[in-house]
């Protein structure tokens, strides 16, 4: 008989974990595309924003406050001289002038950082510098220029009304008020404030890292000769990595990858570690090397659809890897990739850095000339906005509508909103536009 009798246990199914599926996305609209408000508020509602850190508040410029931040000092932390002179009082000097100076014994001296030597004296003048705290019994200061800068005794050519040349303690901020809030995001203003009020560490949202992709077996690195006719340059990876460095993010360009679902497999994967946000070019739409599409799948949940936009109209977007990293799978064409970016990747980025508005916000300009664009589609035109005689907008044209048009891309200082009912816009009608200002 054994010693110890075991009951016999059946083996239990292992349960497969339910793979991680993405929300339901928003149906399509009549044309069977997404329209592109659908699509932007589906990949934000499937993002949430960074989580909090404490930053030295240097590293902090730029980045986006998770906290109030109250004041536990008032600034100016005392009443205080705004003028190298004497401190006085105003009813001790109120008959002096030019013709009849009023003389006053000096009584001792103050200079900033340290205490008066004692209060004044009715009928007495003391010393005392810019910054430095006014002595008891003193509500004026008399600058050196209206004196005779004299040390036993002082002659004052002005009277001066009380608190003239005295900075008095919290005009500026009081002692427990709110000064920065949640939500706003720091400027170097607002690290000096910092500073002053003695704080050297806030908690911020830290800077989304996003690494960068581009895809194609065409593509050649700039610097590089083009080893063949058929050859071109990769300006996506550059132009999107130097977007989201202007909005703020934190980048890793990792350049270009060729058309091999292995090695593209392989890449996203090494990368994920350091990603907050991927963001891929290339190979989402229907040709037979588009290998994005293929690969993404098999690395995450993912959705790849069509947006009812020019350019920009295949879009991929996922949540890969163990953490559910979000990728953003935008087409090669240059300008739809920079549209792309300005359409979709900008607010996320936003998000993920916990800035209060995620879009840009139009201005309305008069077209200069005719405009013709798509209709079922809205179309980003490149455009140039620039002030008319009258300080109104006027937007023209930087270039065909053709999303292969860098040059054009680059020539442009606004995208051109033509909604989906517009087939036509005639000149002095009003378009809306988004200034490509690169606000950080
Ligand atoms: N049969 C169809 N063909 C295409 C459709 C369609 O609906 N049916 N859509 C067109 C539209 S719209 C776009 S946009 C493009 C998107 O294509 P992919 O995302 O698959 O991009 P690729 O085919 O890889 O490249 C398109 C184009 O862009 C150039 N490219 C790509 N990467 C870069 C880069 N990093 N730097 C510079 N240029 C790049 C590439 O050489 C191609 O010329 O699909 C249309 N086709
Ligand atoms: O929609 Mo594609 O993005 O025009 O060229």
């Amino acid at each position: 008989m054994p010693l110890f009798g075991r009951k016999r246990v059946k083996d239990q199914p292992v349960e497969e974990p339910e793979p991680f599926r993405l929300p339901e996305p928003p149906a399509p609209g009549p044309g069977g595309m997404r329209s592109v408000v659908d699509h932007r508020d589906y990949l934000l509602s499937c993002i949430e924003p960074l989580p909090p850190f404490g930053q030295q508040i240097l590293d902090a410029v730029g980045l986006t406050l998770c906290e109030d931040v109250v004041s536990a000092i008032s600034l100016p932390r005392f009443d205080n001289s705004s003028m190298d002179g004497y401190a006085v009082r105003a009813q001790d000097i109120h008959l002096a002038s030019v013709a009849s100076p009023t003389s006053l014994p000096v009584v001792g001296e103050v200079p900033a950082g340290a205490p008066a030597p004692h209060s004044l004296s009715p009928g007495t003048a003391m010393k005392i510098m810019t910054g430095a705290m006014l002595p008891e019994g003193a509500d004026t200061v008399v600058p050196y220029e209206a004196t005779d800068r004299g040390e036993q005794d002082v002659r004052i050519v002005e009277a001066l009304d009380p608190g003239s040349n005295v900075r008095r303690v919290g005009e500026d901020i009081n002692e427990g008020e709110v000064v920065l809030r949640a939500g706003d995001r720091l400027a170097s203003r607002s690290i000096g404030l910092l500073a002053g009020i003695g704080i050297d560490k806030v908690m911020v949202r830290p800077r989304p890292r996003v690494v960068v992709i581009s895809t194609g077996d065409e593509l050649t690195e700039p610097g590089f000769v083009l080893q063949g006719d058929q050859k071109i340059y990769d300006s996506n990876s550059y132009m999107l990595a130097a977007a989201a460095k202007a909005a703020g993010a934190q980048v890793f360009r990792v350049g270009l990858v060729p058309d091999d679902p292995e090695r593209l497999k392989q890449v996203i994967n090494d990368q994920l570690v350091r990603a907050d946000l991927i963001l891929t070019t290339g190979g989402v739409s229907q040709g037979d090397y588009d290998i994005v599409k293929q690969v993404l799948p098999e690395l995450g949940a993912t959705d790849f659809t069509t947006v009812a936009m020019q350019p920009g109209k295949p879009q991929g977007f996922g949540l890969i890897g163990d953490d559910q990293t979000p990728i953003i799978m935008m087409p090669g064409n240059p300008v739809s990739a920079f549209v792309s970016f300005e359409a979709f990747v900008r607010p996320v980025l936003r998000k993920l850095a916990g800035v209060d508005s995620y879009l840009r916000r139009p201005v309305i300009a008069t077209a200069a000339r005719g405009i013709s664009s798509i209709p079922d589609k809205l179309q980003f035109a490149r455009g140039v906005v620039a002030e008319g005689d009258n300080g109104e907008l006027i937007a023209d044209l930087a270039s065909g509508h053709g999303s292969h048009l860098l040059g054009g891309l680059a020539g442009a200082n606004a995208l051109l909103l033509l909604g989906e009912d517009t087939e036509f816009v005639a000149a002095g009608d009003q378009v809306e536009a988004w200034l490509l200002l690169e606000d950080g």
